[in-house]
């Protein structure tokens, strides 16, 4: 418990000496008019009134208010703040006939702490400041003029400790039309701005769950509503598709209108068309970026926000990654505990800049179709393995280039300290020396580095001439310019020296003057400078000391040329600050306006240490170079997991090949031809071959690394694809439109969803929307039903992805009959991860092989997980049983023969279900 405690014992709250008290005394007083659209405004204090009237405006911020030295809230939000922030509630009178309303406060210094809490939360908060001296406004008997000065919202962040240095903050906004999306979104720290337009709500939602925004903003025309969701809170008004993790706003629909948001876009960027931005033709895009630009207007106030001209791009460009899949290849974060540590990007961050950390982060997230684009990430890595003193040298200068990015989005609001500019001018001056280092090479990322426009590294020079080595943190203190940048400055201080220089000599004088060898001089903000004496030597003061102050063994004086020069000092001072202050204003205008030469670097620079820090990893790891090749060939020689080969010791990670998707060589006819099996379609990559087949059934014990597997092949497409080398002795890819996956599935409480319809919606996304072009990856369909289901289910899944889709599949299953697939259709095979079986244990291999496992060794994993021993005993006898009388395999078989020869699922004759337990 903090904050108004302290605030209730302030001046703000006379009545407020016992919180506790007040507390009682507001829950019971205070409970009837809590609300500031009910209360009577005519019996208000003014203050009261100008907080109601500023609330209303701001009905989805929580409104801090200024009250001397403390923000405090009223009425509802007073609840809201206390209950948040664990503050306490207490009371204030509002007027005569009112009474007490809730109150609650948080010390002015401890704004930005408590602000940063609140936007965490998914909180807005409208920051209501006195713009004017508070003794003016009491002298001439008045209210203090307050205005909202700053309306922060999550996702329109700009100060350096509400963000995350390694991830971007995005704000989105949305447009949907039927079918139809159009989606912008920016990072206004960093400048980036971008707008698409698709089809498909599934793939809006996808693409926001790629993003990850801190706030969605979404047009509405419905009434009164609430402006503001909070991650989980629901709404009628949020379209039932989107998910409800997010902050959504809701807006006016005016600026999401054409013309509006053409206009704006227009104006915003002084461009005659939108032609230039490629988004002429996105009407759902565009309405959706001027949505967001009019948002940042309405909240950012006079803080002008650079953002870099609007960019347009094509989910179609990307390779397409739904959200369970990203999450089951942990690329950023865990499945099980959510962490960092143990992701895809953990192991291959070795980035040295905060922007390059970020850019990984997208990369990874966003991995390219685009075998050109693919192969140039390629090239520079391969040079800059090839060449490892250039690689070495271009780390050790990005490890002194700071957050360019973010520091010029400052400037150009206007936000920035001096110390951001002394960081940015020392990060700007090292751009030279990483193009002269560039130039050593010859791949297309390290040309891009070469061109650095000299005014960079003149502003570089500039800013570092004319700020302070180390400049203070607040602005209005002084010490911000060197000596020599301005006349009028240099004259105005050597003015101040003499005054300085008197005060400074004036102990050592008026020692000699006075005889009193204990003579001091002091400073304090109350009396300003004094002469302090002991109490025993004070009847020896000369006559012009004026006594100011008594203390138990000191007495302080001042005399008249003391203050007399104490007053041009400070006066001087003012002068002094005020015209450093304007001095750094035009210097930090000057960065603004190059901010986008500035950021236009700072992407060169971030993919230079993205694609530097991957070369590391690929010498350190013994990565190779993906051979990228047109077609759907996968060929991963000796195959590593990129994080589990990290976190075993060195040697123990046993590599595995992978071979998929194989073009015609000899088609080899399947050696019991089916009679009822459905044809498989040719036309999208000719004859198959079973040295690379589209479909690997994979079965092993349990434990024995069937999940890592599979795991393993989807992420070093991944890589491939996002443009890293990968863990593997030699990999040959054809690229991937998309990849699925689908592994262990947990019950999705948040939705009310049981384990075994999260798979099934799952598994039909998959079947629904893969492509020849896909990899998907399966891991145990069909678990979460009674066994015969779940077979059938897995069995027709299989044999639809392999038949109709044709996609590059890996189905791992503890279903050994599914084995019976390979022998009926020519492009699906059976791999194995074996085991030795010694006389009482087995020992995990983790080699995969050609084959079909015939044991499960489930009841050897419970004895090594500890079940009781009478349970082992009993699971084996009852095994045996089972054994002896199941009819699974023939009657899987009779099944699948009795299929009439549609290969249309919907057709097919539902398959007999067999009783596994009937003797
Ligand atoms: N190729 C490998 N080399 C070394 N260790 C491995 C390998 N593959 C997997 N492992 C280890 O084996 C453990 C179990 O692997 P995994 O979870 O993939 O098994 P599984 O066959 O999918 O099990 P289950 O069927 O119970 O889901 C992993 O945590 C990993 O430590």
């Amino acid at each position: 418990m903090s904050g108004y405690l302290e605030a209730s014992t302030s001046p703000n709250e006379p009545n407020g000496a016992n919180p506790i008290r007040a507390t009682e005394r507001a829950l019971s007083v205070a409970a009837e008019n809590a609300d500031h659209h009910t209360v009577d405004r005519t019996k208000l204090t003014p203050m009261m009134q100008h907080f109601v009237e500023v609330k209303e405006q701001y009905p989805h911020a929580l409104l801090l208010y200024r009250v001397g030295d403390f923000y405090e809230t009223f009425f509802q939000d007073a609840r809201r703040l206390a209950e948040e922030l664990e503050l306490v509630l207490t009371s204030k009178d509002a007027g005569k006939g009112i009474g007490r309303v809730y109150m609650t406060g948080v010390p002015h210094h401890a704004l930005d702490r408590y602000c940063r809490l609140l936007v965490e939360k998914g909180f807005a908060i409208a920051i209501c400041d006195q713009v004017e001296d508070a003794a003016v406004a009491a002298k001439e008997g008045r209210q203090v003029r307050r205005e909202v000065t700053q309306i922060l919202t999550p996702g329109t962040l700009l100060d350096e400790g509400m963000l995350a240095a390694r991830r971007n903050n995005f704000l989105a906004a949305m447009v949907m039309a039927g079918n139809h999306w159009g989606l912008a979104y920016a990072d206004i720290s960093t400048g980036e701005f971008l707008t698409t337009q698709s089809t498909e709500l599934e793939l809006l939602v996808q693409e926001l769950m790629r993003l990850q925004p801190s706030e969605v903003l979404i047009p509405t025309n419905a009434p009164d509503l609430i402006s503001m969701l909070r991650p989980g809170e629901k709404s009628q008004h949020l379209p039932e598709c989107l998910p409800n993790s997010f902050c959504y706003t809701f807006r006016p629909q005016s600026p999401f209108s054409p013309a509006e948001a053409r206009q704006r876009i227009i104006e915003r960027f002084r461009v005659r068309s939108l032609e230039g931005m490629g988004c002429e033709h996105l009407p759902l895009g565009v309405r959706a970026a001027g949505g967001l630009l009019e948002y940042l207007e309405d909240t950012q106030k006079e803080n002008y926000v650079a953002l870099q001209c609007l960019r347009t791009y094509t989910i179609a460009d990307y390779l397409i990654l739904d959200h369970q899949s990203r999450r089951n290849l942990e690329i950023t974060a865990t499945v099980r505990d959510n962490t960092f540590h143990g992701s895809l990007l953990w192991a291959l961050d070795k980035t040295h800049t905060a922007m390059g950390g970020r850019a990984l982060r997208r990369w990874l997230l966003q991995p390219l179709l685009d075998i050109k684009g693919i192969r140039a990430r390629h090239d520079t890595i391969q040079e800059l393995v090839e060449n490892p003193g250039l690689r070495e040298d271009l780390r050790q200068l990005l490890r002194g280039i700071y957050d360019l990015e973010r520091l010029t989005g400052r400037a150009g609001s206007g936000k920035a300290n001096a110390r951001d500019l002394v960081a940015l001018a020392d990060s700007l001056l090292k751009l030279p020396e990483l193009a002269e280092l560039a130039a050593y090479g010859s791949s297309p990322y390290l040309k891009a580095l070469q061109k650095v426009p000299p005014q960079l590294e003149q502003l570089g020079q500039k800013l570092r001439a004319n700020l302070m080595e180390s400049p203070p943190l607040h602005l209005m203190e002084g010490n911000l310019i060197r000596v020599g940048i301005n006349p009028q400055l240099d004259e105005m201080r050597e003015t101040a020296k003499g005054d300085q220089e008197w005060i400074a000599n004036l102990e050592v004088t008026e020692r000699e003057r006075t005889g009193i060898s204990n003579l001091k001089v002091g400073f304090n903000k109350a009396f300003g400078y004094y002469i302090s004496i002991t109490r025993s030597k004070a009847d020896q003061v000369p006559i012009n000391y004026i006594r100011k102050q008594t203390l138990t063994n000191e007495e302080r004086f001042i005399t008249p040329e003391l203050k007399e020069r104490e007053a041009r000092i400070l006066t001087a001072r003012e002068d002094l600050n005020r015209l450093e202050y304007e001095i750094f204003v035009e210097l930090r205008t000057q960065v603004g306006e190059l901010s986008e030469e500035i950021r236009n670097v700072s992407r060169a620079v971030a993919a230079v240490d993205v694609l530097c820090g991957l070369a590391d990893v690929a010498v350190y790891q013994g990565y190779c170079r993906p051979n990228m090749v047109e077609g759907r060939e996968i060929r991963i020689i000796d195959g590593r997991h990129p994080v589990v080969e990290q976190s075993l010791p060195t040697g123990f990670f046993v590599p595995n090949s992978a071979y998929l998707g194989g073009e015609s060589v000899d088609p080899p006819q399947p050696p019991i031809p089916p009679p009822a099996a459905p044809p498989l379609k040719r036309g999208a990559r000719g004859e198959k071959s079973l040295e690379r087949p589209d479909l690997i059934i994979l079965t092993g014990p349990n434990a024995s690394g069937k999940s890592c597997y599979l795991r393993q092949v989807g992420l070093i497409q991944l890589m491939a694809q996002t443009g890293s080398f990968v863990p593997a002795a030699s990999a040959t890819l054809g690229i991937c439109d998309r990849i699925f996956t689908r592994v262990g599935a947990v019950d999705d409480l948040a939705t009310g969803q049981s384990t075994f319809m999260v798979e099934m919606n799952e598994t039909a996304n998959i079947l629904n929307h893969a492509t020849a072009k896909s990899l998907v990856l399966l891991d145990e369909i069909g678990r979460g039903t009674a066994t015969f289901d779940g077979l059938s289910i897995a069995w027709s899944v299989a044999e639809y992805l392999a038949t109709e889709i044709q996609s590059r599949t890996i189905f791992a299953t503890h279903y050994h009959e599914l084995n019976e697939l390979a022998s009926l259709l020519p492009n699906v095979a059976n791999y194995q991860v074996t085991v030795k079986e010694l006389a009482d244990e087995i020992v995990f291999l983790h080699q995969v092989q050609p084959g079909g496992a015939d044991k499960s060794y489930g009841i050897e994993a419970g004895r090594l997980a500890g079940l009781p021993t009478s349970v082992i005993q009993r699971a084996k006898q009852v095994m045996k049983q089972i054994e002896k009388h199941s009819k699974i395999a023939v009657g899987l078989r009779k099944g699948i023969q009795n299929k009439p020869p549609v290969p249309d699922a919907a057709q097919a004759a539902p398959m007999e279900q067999l009783d596994i337990f009937s003797e």
